[in-house]
């Protein structure tokens, strides 16, 4: 046969089937439509010289988006949305510009090393489930990479190298920090392909501004920040790159600041895990496989979330004397919000922090938050699962400087010697010194802003006074009154009033 000859057979072949295809798509079920597109790819791919390799944004059962896909992405959006000509934009980081990036089908071109490739955004719609289904479609995306058969090395090895890791830079520069949660009684429909939702996390609290021992909070950035260096440290020792931390401490001594201060510190995202809302221990393996990595994962008030104190313990200690309002609270509201309550139990819950899914994804936090670090099992918190135990406690002088610089811009001031003096004596936290100090009228100055402190430092010195010279009668007076603070103090003024007029009536 002529070559011509050859070539003709070729093309009319080609054309009967580019016209079988047409018909194909327009008529035939999906499976006929995919069965066509399959014969005509492996033609196609016999007689052309071109590689082609495909980035899906969603691999396999579709459980987390590909780090992959994002990376290039990243890449194409940076380098190459200049030469495209359909783009798509999108609000950037802090919705402040608008970025640009390829649109679907879109082609451009990229050069490495003298070499030519191709890119090309596209998508299939995956079939719904059945004629009746109530799920819409589900968009696959993907990118395709071609490139021709004799660069095959250079691209393999070094392109996709180079391309997946300036494309991580970008993310990691553009990145918008969220704040996931898993909303409570949230019903997750199967279509959906996150159980978290997410806002942008945007709390302004740092270490700078935190009320806390200078050297305490050297400890703690340092700690953080040469953990988040260890990728390497942990691979050798062959421990999942993570870290758990354990922060401990009365209400309003900074336990949530803190973690939105490391969250700032370490540019990591936060999942805020509500443990209530939580069907059982599948669901919140789910939640932990969905989690990206450089994040924290915080559960807050880990004593109160469910009944993970007693599990080792007999049923019938179950609702103990001991234990406080908050904790029945806690699972009342477990109860409620979950519907039919939370399965989720201590085994649970201990292998999502160190089992062995958890190491999927890497660089990350678990931070648990409670006031009762005495009241929660030993497994839970000890080393090796919450590394780092951090207590929080009542403010110091030290603390009380960095709130002062904070609401009133003083470094120094006459009455500070004095509030040193009562700060040593009294126990008052964080949250109330910022309290105390933040004007309450455009006519407060920081004088009188002191001043605020130094009453309220005196009263709190009585109280301690109070409760160390008639620590029975201090104690049934806060029962009694029923306004006990969650930290087990009573206001000063309340406390000092009450045991008065209980001497006076000698009672
Ligand atoms: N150490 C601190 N440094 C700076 N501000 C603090 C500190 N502790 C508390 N605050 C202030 O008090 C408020 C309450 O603090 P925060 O919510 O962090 O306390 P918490 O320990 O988490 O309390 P709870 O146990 O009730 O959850 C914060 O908004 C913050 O303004
Ligand atoms: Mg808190």
């Amino acid at each position: 046969m002529k070559m011509s000859e050859m070539w003709t057979t070729m093309g009319s072949t080609l054309a009967s089937f580019m016209f079988l295809w047409t018909i194909m798509r327009q008529y035939c079920p999906y499976g006929v439509q995919r069965f066509f597109e399959k014969c005509t790819h492996r033609i196609v791919s016999y007689f052309s010289p071109y590689i082609r390799i495909s980035f899906h944004e969603y691999m396999g059962d579709r459980l987390k988006r590909s780090e992959a896909y994002a990376a290039v992405e990243a890449y194409l959006s940076a380098n190459t949305s200049k030469s495209a000509k359909r783009l798509k934009a999108e609000m950037g980081k802090d919705s402040s510009n608008l970025v640009l990036t390829m649109d679907e089908y879109e082609r451009v071109t990229d050069e490495y090393e003298g070499v030519k490739v191709w890119w090309v955004s596209s998508k299939v719609m995956s079939p719904t489930r059945s004629p009746m289904s109530y799920y819409p479609e589900q968009e696959k995306r993907f990118y395709k990479l071609t490139f021709h058969n004799k660069y095959r090395d250079i691209i393999t090895e070094s392109y996709l190298e180079h391309v997946m890791r300036e494309g991580k830079e970008i993310r990691l520069r553009n990145r918008q920090r969220k704040l996931y949660t898993n909303s409570p009684g949230y019903k997750w429909p199967s279509y959906k392909q996150t159980m978290w939702s997410h806002i942008v996390f945007e709390h302004p609290a740092t270490f700078e501004t935190m009320a806390l021992e200078p050297e305490k909070k050297k400890e703690i950035i340092e700690d953080l920040v040469t953990f988040s260096k260890s990728k390497d440290f942990y691979a050798r020792i062959g421990k999942a790159w993570k870290r758990g931390y354990l922060l401990h401490g009365p209400p309003g001594t900074g336990k949530s600041t803190m973690i939105a201060a490391m969250a700032n510190l370490l540019a990591y995202d936060v999942y805020d895990l509500e443990l209530t809302a939580v069907k059982d221990n599948t669901e919140l393996r789910k939640l932990l496989i969905e989690t990206t990595s450089k994040s924290i994962i915080v559960i807050e008030d880990i004593d109160c979330s469910l009944d993970l104190t007693g599990q080792r313990k007999k049923k019938a200690d179950k609702l103990s004397d001991e234990e406080t309002d908050k904790d029945v609270v806690g699972r009342k509201e477990g109860k409620e919000e979950g519907g039919s309550g939370s399965k989720v139990t201590l085994s649970g819950l201990l292998n999502f922090i160190d089992g062995i899914w958890s190491a999927c994804g890497g660089e990350r936090l678990i931070v648990f938050t409670t006031n009762y670090v005495e009241k929660l099992d030993p497994a839970l918190i000890r080393r090796g699962r919450m590394d780092k135990h951090i207590q929080l406690s009542y403010c110091t002088f030290d603390g009380f400087k960095v709130l002062a610089n904070n609401y009133l811009k003083l470094e120094t001031h006459p009455l500070f010697l004095t509030i040193k003096r009562l700060i040593g004596e009294a126990n008052i936290t964080p949250a109330d010194v910022a309290e105390n100090l933040m004007p309450k009228s455009p006519l407060d100055d920081p004088h009188k802003c002191l001043s605020n402190l130094i009453e309220a430092l005196e009263e709190a010195v009585k109280a301690e006074e109070l409760e160390q010279s008639c620590p029975i009668e201090h104690e049934e007076l806060l029962q009694q009154n029923g306004s006990i603070k969650e930290n087990g103090e009573l206001p000063a003024d309340q406390a000092m009033n009450q045991c008065q007029l209980r001497l006076c009536n000698g009672t």
